[in-house]
């Protein structure tokens, strides 16, 4: 096994689909130039149409710092160092792909709600308490859709039924909605113009279990009508494991492993993948011990000449203490890691185990 000569794109082609998103060697830190802390490091990450891609990790392993720096969203002291983000265009759109990283303020205004939403976790910090939610789509419609108020209204009325909520709440505020009537409304926003990309940062977390059962069984159908894609972010990985199509597994700001839920599920190649799989309760299936995984995540302010995870890392050898692993591609996934889980511990000089 060797790693490939171009670097491999998280979550590579399990599908046909066209590539929508192509991220590649992306950096970001926090904080002085001296002294910056490296919060996503290094990673390449491929989004197909119409797929979703859940992104999971403890937390501080940089999920937010990653998509924040990939919408553009991101406050000083974040800072992007390296990396590009190609968003290609629609099938049968021509023009070169667009760097969301250098993307000019007019150029991310034209790609935002048309192509690309985001639904953060609390509800309450993407609705405008003083405007009725009805207002707020109908904004929205108009200012990108050029919608009329008219149409704007009863586009309005179908995406929040779509969502569950009766055209009788259209009008109300947001403070009068409960919090997972607010949550599946700013989930229908971020549909209003039919975008090709949201990205979800723990949208469900807020919510109690049953109303994250709801809002998930809700998103899954509107992607199965509308045809978006999704990158899902949760530490949450049993949740995962029953949403995603792909998963792309982030510790101390590196993709560590990506593969389908099965995969990273029934045979796990990163040690960290294995422990963290073995740190939630499965949603179906018996009950099985939960391990958790001992020791602290990784000082983020050292760049690291070792494997972030050796220290707590059962299976870690000598050379993980002094080798970066780069990302493995076995097949449809990848992996960084020098030695898999699986794969026997190398024997001790004179050949004893
Ligand atoms: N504004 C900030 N200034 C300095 N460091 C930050 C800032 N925001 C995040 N960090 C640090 O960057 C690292 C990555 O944080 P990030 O929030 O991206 O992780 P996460 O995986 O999304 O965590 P969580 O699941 O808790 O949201 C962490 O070490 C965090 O402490």
């Amino acid at each position: 096994m060797s790693p490939t000569t171009a670097p491999a794109a998280a979550g590579t082609a399990t599908t046909e689909a066209p590539v929508l998103l192509d991220v590649r060697g992306l950096r970001v830190d926090y904080g002085q130039p001296g002294d910056p802390l490296l919060a996503v490091r290094d990673v390449d990450l491929q989004i197909r149409r119409g797929e979703v891609l859940g992104i999971a990790g403890e937390s501080g392993s940089g999920k937010t710092t990653l998509i924040t720096a990939l919408l553009r969203l991101q406050r000083p002291p974040a800072r992007t160092t390296a990396g590009t983000a190609l968003l290609h265009p629609r099938p049968g759109q021509d023009g070169p792909p667009v760097d969301l990283l250098t993307a000019s303020r007019r150029e991310l205004r034209a790609l935002r709600w048309e192509r690309l939403s985001v639904v953060f976790q609390s509800a309450m910090n993407a609705l405008n308490p003083v405007h009725r939610l009805e207002s707020q789509f109908i904004d929205t419609l108009a200012a990108h859709r050029r919608m009329s108020r008219a149409d704007a209204r009863a586009h309005a009325s179908h995406l929040l039924e779509l969502v569950g909520i009766p055209a009788s709440r259209a009008r109300s505020y947001p403070h009068e909605l409960s919090g997972g009537m607010r949550q599946r409304a700013t989930i229908a926003l971020a549909l209003a113009c039919e975008p090709d990309l949201v990205v979800m940062d723990e949208p469900t977390t807020a919510v109690d279990v049953v109303m994250q059962r709801q809002i998930l069984a809700q998103v899954q159908r509107l992607q199965a009508e509308f045809g978006f894609a999704i990158v899902f972010i949760t530490h949450d990985f049993s949740l995962l494991l029953e949403i995603a199509d792909r998963l792309a597994i982030m510790y101390g700001g590196r993709i560590v492993e990506t593969g389908t839920p099965a995969e990273l599920q029934g045979d796990p190649r990163h040690h960290y993948t294995a422990g963290l799989r073995d740190s939630f309760p499965p949603l179906r299936g018996p009950l099985v011990p939960l391990r958790g995984i001992p020791g602290s995540p990784p000082d983020l302010r050292t760049a690291g000449i070792a494997c972030s995870f050796a220290d707590r890392c059962a299976g870690a050898q000598e050379d993980c203490r002094s080798t970066v692993p780069p990302l493995f591609v076995e097949g449809s996934r990848a992996h960084a890691c020098l030695h898999p889980v699986g794969t026997p511990a190398p024997s001790s000089p004179g050949g004893r185990p």
